[in-house]
């Protein structure tokens, strides 16, 4: 089944990238956009994030043979159930949502019987909004779909092509599966940040302007991605309540086990730990995985040459 006509239902960082990516990628594909906030609108107007920006939801997903919920995890249902009498009931619905088992059951409940294949494109900065977007977004990064056991094999294949197309690796994944791994790699980090950036402002004796006079290295990569959006992350660690607090759990051990290391001056246990990590670090760069966007990791994220601007 081809792809022909696509519409984005929320158009911040990631609704914008794609379509910005499908215009870049797909030009064939026609795209069409809408935004609950009318100034995102208006934005994406101006930045041609899709090629008709509609005034309702009914009017974007009318004609669509994709609809793309590009909406906060906590959104998606609200933002799913305005679309359910004018979206086509051969229309595949997916989404970019960080979490995937909540999302597909909140897409289900508000679209039940329709074509609804929830995915995760791995790829993202701690910039929101529609100034945000930017069309190499999902170049060498993936995307898993974790589509319901009874999904059209057909359908599935093809969201899978469309990411593709747009730069994407794809992988399929149980939801409950992606969700444990996303917790790893992406969820606890960020509450990692928050914590340290928040701890740090908190100490009133080292004052505020210490932190950031001295926060060249470490602090400072921490501070990026505690800058990332509030709205989105409040519903990510709420949707992705049990894999987060599991994983915490195994976080929070280590982290002791580490603790009674440093008391107990055992040198051993922390250089073998950091030796191990600095392999994992390796690998991953070998394997090609390191940041592929052009100015990720070597120039200043503050430089007003990166795509996208801050909100
Ligand atoms: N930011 C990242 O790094 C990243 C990466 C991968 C996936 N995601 C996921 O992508 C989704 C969007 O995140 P983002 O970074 O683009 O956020 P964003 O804040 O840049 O954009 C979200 C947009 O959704 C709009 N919106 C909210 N409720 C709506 C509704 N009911 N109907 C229509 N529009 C609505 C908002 O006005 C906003 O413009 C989230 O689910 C997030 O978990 C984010
Ligand atoms: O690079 C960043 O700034 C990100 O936070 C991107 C990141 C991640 O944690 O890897 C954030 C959330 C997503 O759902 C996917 C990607």
């Amino acid at each position: 089944m081809a792809i022909e006509r696509v519409a984005i239902v929320g158009l911040g960082l990631l609704g914008g990238s794609v379509g910005l990516a499908i215009a870049e990628c797909l030009p064939g594909v026609a795209t069409t956009g809408y935004d609950a906030d009318p100034d995102v609108r208006r934005r994406a107007a101006e930045r041609g994030l899709a090629g008709t920006v509609c005034a309702t939801p009914a009017e974007a997903v009318r004609d669509a043979d994709l609809a793309l919920f590009c909406v906060p995890v906590g959104a998606m249902e609200p933002a799913a159930r305005a679309c359910a009498e004018a979206l086509p009931p051969t229309a595949i619905v997916s989404d970019v949502g960080s979490s995937k088992a909540s999302v597909g059951e909140a897409l289900a409940r508000a679209l039940p019987g329709r074509r609804v294949i929830p995915a995760h494109p791995v790829a993202g900065t701690e910039r929101s909004g529609p100034d945000a977007g930017f069309a190499s977004l999902f170049r060498q990064r993936w995307c898993i779909l974790t589509p319901p056991a009874d999904a059209d094999p057909a359908a599935v294949d093809a969201l899978g092509q469309f990411w593709e197309a747009l730069g994407a690796r794809v992988e399929i994944m149980e939801a409950a599966h992606h969700d444990l791994v996303l917790a790893v790699t992406s969820h606890i980090p960020h509450l990692i940040a928050y914590t340290i950036v928040g701890t740090a402002s908190d100490l009133e004796e080292v004052t505020r302007s210490e932190v950031i006079k001295y926060s060249a290295g470490g602090f400072r990569d921490f501070t990026r991605i505690a800058a990332s959006d509030p709205t989105m992350w409040r519903d990510v660690f709420l949707s992705n309540r049990d894999a987060v607090l599991e994983m915490l759990g195994r976080f929070t051990e280590d982290l002791t086990a580490l603790q009674r290391a440093i008391r107990r001056g055992d040198g051993e246990a922390l250089f073998d730990l950091f030796a191990r990590t600095r392999e994992i670090r390796r690998s991953i760069v070998e394997q090609g995985q390191d940041d592929a966007r052009p100015d990720f990791g070597r120039a200043d994220h503050a430089s007003p040459a990166r795509p996208g601007s801050a909100r």
